[in-house]
């Protein structure tokens, strides 16, 4: 018999909490033996399934990480960059891999994950689709094809109830886009324009973000030159792109040692 590792979803609740745990109730390579919700959620203590609305799925919700990591071969986490630093330093003391979703961490709070990586296998990515992260590898050859007569603009568009821009993916593209061009994207990044600005600086990469109603998740990398422009765009039009990503990356996991990773390395790409 094919061993199929448990998993725990935290942020059970959650927009992508609620499609992870039908992705993984739903697959035949892995089986859902937790839910974590913040304490004072009025889904703690209920059966998940029954919370979201359906059959009981025999997993209550819990606001006891530990115990439930303790389960558990993988934690899948979309939830917020407070509580991923929490459940990082957690899944490292279970020895369960922890896939992160989770986006608008600081440079510094993504420091903080190194201690735990040194116990257990971290694979983090702004998107887990494969369209996305296909994205990234060709943002960065077309970057790499062409001089700073392209100007290079990242465009985003989210649903009303994001909390962070840029978007992880629309900072994951810009990161492709210099490295393309082999310039630090700290360097040249122009984040937020408004008022007077002055005129666009030659090299830099500009990021805009647009929020309203319930867009999934859209991505432009615009390359604009006098005469010409090229537009690489993705559009995400269901939550299950980021689900199935995710669980793939947990089941990859199972044969890596400690360190971190992304959906690079996942998707062999
Ligand atoms: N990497 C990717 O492919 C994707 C990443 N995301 C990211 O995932 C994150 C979550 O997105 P959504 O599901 O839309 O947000 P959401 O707000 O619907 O869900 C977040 C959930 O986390 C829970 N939570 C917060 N603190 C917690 C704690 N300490 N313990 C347990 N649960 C806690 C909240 O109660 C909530 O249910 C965001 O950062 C978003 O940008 C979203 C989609 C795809
Ligand atoms: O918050 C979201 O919804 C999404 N977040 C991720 C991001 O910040 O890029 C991925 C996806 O675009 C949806």
């Amino acid at each position: 018999m094919t061993f199929k590792p448990g998993i725990v979803v935290t942020g059970a609740s959650g927009r992508m909490g609620q499609m992870l745990i039908r992705t993984v109730s739903d697959s035949d390579k892995a089986h859902l033996v937790g839910a974590v919700e913040r304490a004072g959620h009025s889904w703690v203590g209920r059966d998940v399934g029954e919370a979201m609305g359906g059959a009981p799925l025999g997993v209550t919700v819990t606001d006891q990480p530990l115990e439930a990591f303790a389960q558990a071969q993988a934690v899948i986490d979309f939830t917020t960059p407070d509580a991923t630093l929490e459940f990082a330093a957690l899944a490292a003391q279970a020895r369960a891999v922890h896939v992160i979703g989770t986006t608008g961490m600081t440079e510094a709070q993504i420091a903080r994950l190194e201690p735990a990586a040194r116990h257990a296998a971290i694979i983090r990515a702004g998107n887990m689709s494969l369209g996305v992260n296909l994205l990234v590898q060709l943002t960065k050859r077309v970057a790499a094809a062409l001089d700073e007569d392209f100007d290079i603009e990242v465009i985003e568009a989210h649903h009303r109830h994001k909390v962070d821009a840029p978007s992880g993916t629309a900072l994951m593209l810009g990161e492709a886009a210099a490295e393309g061009r082999g310039v630090a994207l700290s360097e040249v990044a122009d984040r937020g324009r408004d008022g007077i600005t002055g005129a666009r600086e030659r090299g830099h990469i500009g990021f805009s973000a647009i929020r309203g109603g319930d867009i999934v998740g859209e991505h432009d990398v615009l390359f604009a030159a006098d005469g010409e422009r090229i537009v690489l765009r993705h559009v995400a039009t269901d939550r299950a792109i980021f689900a199935r990503g995710a669980l793939k990356a947990a089941l990859w996991g199972q044969g890596q040692g400690p360190g971190q990773y992304d959906m690079v390395d996942v998707l062999g790409l």
